[in-house]
């Protein structure tokens, strides 16, 4: 796949996100966002990831109005609950045993926006996660390996965290934090990008 147009832009940290876009066939500059996320009070879980996604990717597509900007932000809710990521060990343990043998929604939200054209779509994709009834042993270790530090919920299910999960309804992508089919159906829709043969690697379906 190729961008039609000057630049875009995935304005994210997450190795996970470039990595999903990278594998689609996409070429894309990295300009991660300054965007506060705490600046935003946690709503109802669709409109919270959005609004961040939409926050993140409007932050960077105010730098470079030319190109177009994807943001994201991704949740983990269980029961009325949202988990982002543990700010230490002792959050990541109360986050495990929470999900352990529970099953859970990831929400992951994302946003597409160019200012010189004045456009913004965002959307919320959401998928339920089944996990394993996990022993005190299986949390040591996991918290011990360092995986669950910078993962919503804790986790990371393309990781060692795949041991956790007994089952998933819905989309895989959308739980390692961007809903990859979603999103290229929209950059297709908003005509960022097209199928090309000019360069193999790029070309993707
Ligand atoms: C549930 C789950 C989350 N995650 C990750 C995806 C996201 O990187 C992270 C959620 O944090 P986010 O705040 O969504 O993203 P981020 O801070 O990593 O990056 P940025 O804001 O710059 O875009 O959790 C996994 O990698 N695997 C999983 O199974």
């Amino acid at each position: 796949m190729q961008a039609t147009t000057p630049q875009l832009i995935l304005a994210s940290q997450s190795p996970r996100r470039r990595y999903l876009l990278e594998q689609a066939g996409l070429t894309f500059q990295v300009i991660p966002s300054s965007f506060d996320e705490d600046s935003v009070r946690p709503k109802n879980p669709s409109e919270y990831v959005k609004t961040l996604a939409t926050a993140k990717a409007d932050e960077v597509a105010s730098r470079y109005p030319g190109s177009w900007v994807i943001g994201a932000d991704t949740i983990v809710t269980i029961d009325d609950s949202i988990l982002g990521k543990p700010a230490d060990a002792r959050q990541a343990r109360e986050m495990l045993v929470r999900l352990s043998g529970q099953s859970h929604f990831v929400y992951t939200g994302y946003a597409i926006v160019c200012k010189q054209t004045n456009s913004c779509h965002c959307e919320a994709v959401q998928t339920r996660v089944q996990f394993k009834a996990l022993s005190d042993a299986e949390i040591d270790w996991y918290i011990e390996s360092g995986e669950p530090f910078d993962k919503a919920g804790a986790y990371a299910i393309q990781g060692l965290g795949t041991f956790l999960v007994r089952s998933i309804d819905g989309s895989y992508t959308n739980v390692v934090g961007l809903p990859v089919c979603e999103v290229i159906e929209t950059l297709f829709k908003l005509g960022v990008v097209r199928l090309s043969h000019a360069n193999a690697k790029e070309v993707a379906v």
